[in-house]
C-alpha cells in the first residue's frame, strides 16, 4: 500500500467509523448470551448460566462498534428490558425456535413490549434460534406464531 493509499484510508476511517448499540431481549434460554459471545469471540459453550440482570459488551469489527446489551430473560428481569431499549439502535428479540410450550409466553412478551410508545420507531429484528434442533420451526411458521 502507497503512503497516499495508507493516508487515505485513514481519512476514511476518521469519517465513517460507526457506532450502534443493540439491545438482545427474549425469553430465558432463548440464547441470547450464546449469541453474544460468538460474535465477540466466536465460542461457543453449552454449559451456560442464566444472565442475572444484564452484561454489555463492546464488539469492534473494522470502522464499526457495537455496543451488545444482553439481558436476563427470565420473568423478574422483564421489566428491565424496556428501560434497555429506549435509546437504541435496534432491537433483537431471540426466540428459541425449538421451544413450542414457550412461544406463546414468548409472543405476548414481544407484543408487550411493543406496546411501548416509548419504543415506537426502533428498528426490530425477531431472531429464530436453534434452528438446528429437531422439530425447530420454519421461518414461515415462526413468522406465523409471533
Ligand atoms: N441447540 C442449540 N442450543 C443453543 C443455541 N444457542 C444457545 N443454545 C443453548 O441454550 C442454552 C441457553 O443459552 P443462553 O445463551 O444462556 O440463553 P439466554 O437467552 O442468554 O438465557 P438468559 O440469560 O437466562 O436470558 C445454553 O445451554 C446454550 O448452549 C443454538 O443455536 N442451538
Ligand atoms: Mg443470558
Amino acid at each position: 500500500m502507497s503512503l497516499w493509499e495508507a493516508f487515505l484510508n485513514w481519512l476514511r476511517s476518521l469519517f465513517f467509523k460507526q457506532e450502534m448499540e443493540l439491545s438482545l431481549i427474549g425469553l430465558q434460554n432463548a440464547g441470547k448470551t450464546s449469541l453474544v459471545n460468538v460474535v465477540a469471540t466466536g465460542g461457543y459453550s453449552e454449559d451456560m448460566i442464566p444472565t442475572v440482570g444484564f452484561n454489555m459488551k463492546k464488539v469492534t469489527k473494522g470502522n464499526v462498534t457495537i455496543k451488545l446489551w444482553d439481558l436476563g430473560g427470565q420473568p423478574r428481569f422483564r421489566s428491565m428490558w424496556e428501560r434497555y431499549c429506549r435509546a437504541v439502535s435496534a432491537i433483537v428479540y431471540v426466540v428459541d425456535a425449538a421451544d413450542n410450550d414457550n412461544l406463546p409466553v414468548s409472543r405476548s412478551e414481544l407484543h408487550d413490549l411493543l406496546s411501548k410508545p416509548s419504543l415506537s420507531g426502533i428498528p426490530l429484528l425477531v431472531l429464530g434460534n436453534k434452528i438446528d434442533k429437531p422439530g425447530a420451526l420454519s421461518k414461515e411458521a415462526l413468522t406465523e406464531q409471533m
